[in-house]
């Protein structure tokens, strides 16, 4: 057996797994106590700035004490059967740590300092360091731009460690290291630091076997200079390979026995292509849950505009990985839900034992496309790709007074699928072929989402068969760390699979939402490309209110 252990956004979930065929035999939950904290650090009134997420480390080390042990139980398997345990992360969430891997929000003089705290991967806050990267990046040639589809994101290691810089020297001096969470973990549970390829290359600029040059570093600021030396260097570890054993103190959080093979890192979206059985070339795989990723290996090499990144042993060695994304997607459903709509739907969802998306998706379906008259765009956590522009905000026009919550909750739904319409088009028109589309993460638990994207994206969706994808996808890289297979694509072949059945498109449906595509395409680059700064002022607006109520400075 072995345990896959995924760290989501909103919680952890660990799944025990069967080495010969991925048979799940138990799972467990573990809801993080704080959440995703965006308005105060715990214990303090003191506000956070706009577009700031945290997380607590210690929610991350209870999902090891809980979910583990709870997920065996289930299982009903002797922790001694287990061979080896595999992780996954959201990535890009990134912590400064001292050297032997205390978080700096662990200090006790430096608990009340946002910035000690992990950022986690939707940050948006740095988005103005991320201009200052991309506008030097492309001043200079740097060659490394082009493997980010030209702009890197606000959400990855380098424009939040700079916004740390900047906002608190004091923090930057005392991080000994800047580390994605996915190896923070392994360090957790292993004792010793690695570092895996596909945080390193995706998120963390790491490229040809060098990160950004010291010469461009300090051109930001010069006391960024020795950043990629001083806090990220280390030997970079292929996925599958296995980072160390079980330490006494994480066999005593989980139960299981000490010394067991524990793999390397891995980003979430990523371990999920060994679930999806999508580890050849042009299998793209969305990872669809508070975010969407999309993940991908090919044999062409290309810029695709937008894209998030492409590393080379990105998603298995040895092979050039694309990943691309959408910063909100679950996230945009809920939040819809959670704030919009009226208690009714809410005591109907509970008395008939519906999740309140459930509801909103049954009312939704039976409408034809285009009745609602309304179209969204989905950047209400700013837009990943292809802008990679997280000062864009989200967008709803053709609202009448006669328009039902259920209308809203479709055309946000059909905007992320017209938003993933969009990234498979520029892979396409990028020379990237995507032969075909499997559907991750938790939005299978939802057909209506599913049928949607079908229908705009006009081609059959193969959808993975575990809800626990990701975890799954963790566990089975713990089978090839504890060499019960020879590799990713072997453990994949034995252990990944896909539902029977692929979800596929309305010829009609898929018609009219070619229709609707255009629209949105059309507001997209009107707000995106260029036809109007309307949503950049107003978010410079929002900020210099928010900054003036709170007494600050200015806009960031
Ligand atoms: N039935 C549903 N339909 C649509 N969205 C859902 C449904 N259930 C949960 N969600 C949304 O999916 C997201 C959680 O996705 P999941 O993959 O489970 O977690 P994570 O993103 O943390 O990996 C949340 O944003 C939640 O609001
Ligand atoms: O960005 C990545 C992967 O590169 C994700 O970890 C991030 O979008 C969060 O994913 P989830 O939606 O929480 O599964």
């Amino acid at each position: 057996m072995v345990v896959g252990v995924d760290f989501g956004t909103l919680s952890g979930r660990a799944v025990v797994v069967r080495v010969r065929d991925g048979a799940e035999l138990g799972s467990a939950d573990s809801v993080y106590r704080h959440g995703v904290i965006t308005a105060h650090l715990p214990g303090s009134a003191d506000p956070l700035e706009p577009e700031t997420a945290l997380q607590h480390p210690g929610d991350y080390r209870e999902v090891l004490r809980t979910a583990v042990p709870e997920a065996l139980r289930a299982a009903g398997v002797a922790p001694e059967r287990v061979v080896g345990v595999g992780t996954d992360f959201t990535a890009c969430t990134v912590l400064p740590v001292t050297a032997d891997g205390t978080p700096l929000c662990e200090l006790p003089d430096l608990a009340r300092r946002p910035h000690a705290w992990p950022k986690l991967w939707r940050h948006h806050a740095a988005q103005p360091e991320a201009d200052e990267i991309n506008a030097l990046a492309a001043e200079r040639g740097e060659k490394w731009l082009a493997r980010y589809g030209g702009k890197i994101s606000s959400e990855w290691e380098f424009a939040k460690a700079l916004q740390v810089l900047r906002d608190d020297p004091g923090v930057y001096e005392r991080a000994d290291r800047w580390i994605e969470a996915a190896d923070w973990i392994v360090w957790q549970l292993c004792g010793h630091e690695t570092r895996n390829v596909a945080t390193a290359g995706y998120k963390g600029i790491h490229q040809d076997g060098a990160w950004p040059s010291a010469d461009f570093l300090a051109a930001l600021d010069p006391r960024f200079a020795s950043f990629a030396e001083d806090k990220l260097a280390h030997p970079l570890s292929q996925l599958g390979d296995r980072a160390g054993g079980l330490t006494a103190r994480a066999a005593a959080w989980t139960g299981l026995p000490e010394g067991v093979p524990v793999a390397v890192g891995n980003i979430d979206a990523h371990v999920t292509a060994a679930t999806a059985q999508t580890t050849g070339n042009g299998r793209m795989l969305a990872i669809m849950g508070t975010s969407t990723c999309h993940v991908m290996n090919s044999d062409v090499l290309a810029e695709v505009p937008g894209m998030c990144g492409l590393a080379h042993g990105g998603i298995t060695p040895g092979a050039w990985g694309y990943e691309a994304g959408q910063s909100g997607v679950g996230d945009v459903f809920a939040w819809f839900a959670d704030s919009y709509v009226p208690p009714a739907y809410h005591d109907e969802a509970r008395e008939r034992g519906l999740s309140v998306h459930d509801l909103l998706s049954e009312r939704a379906a039976g409408a034809a496309v285009g009745e609602h008259g309304l179209l969204a765009l989905d950047w209400h956590s700013g837009n990943r790709s292809v802008l990679v522009d997280h000062d864009l905000s989200g967008v709803l026009v053709g609202l009448t007074l006669a328009t039902r919550p259920e209308e809203v909750y479709r055309a946000l739904v059909e905007a992320t699928a017209f938003g993933t319409r969009t990234i498979v088009e520029a892979f396409a028109d990028a020379g990237v072929p995507v032969h075909d589309l499997t559907i991750g993460g938790g939005m299978v638990r939802n057909p209506f989402v599913l049928q949607v994207y079908a229908d705009v994206l006009d081609r059959p969706l193969r959808v993975v068969a575990s809800e626990h994808s990701c975890a799954v996808g963790a566990a089975i890289h713990a089978a090839v760390a504890a060499g019960a297979h020879p590799d990713i694509h072997a453990a994949s072949a034995a252990m990944g699979g896909v539902r029977r059945e692929t979800v596929d498109p309305d010829p009609a449906r898929a018609a009219a939402y070619d229709g609707l595509f255009a629209l949105y395409t059309e507001l997209h680059d009107h707000f995106g490309r260029g036809g109007s700064r309307s949503l950049h002022r107003l978010r410079a607006l929002r900020n210099a209110a928010l900054a003036a109520a709170s007494g600050g400075e200015g806009e960031r």
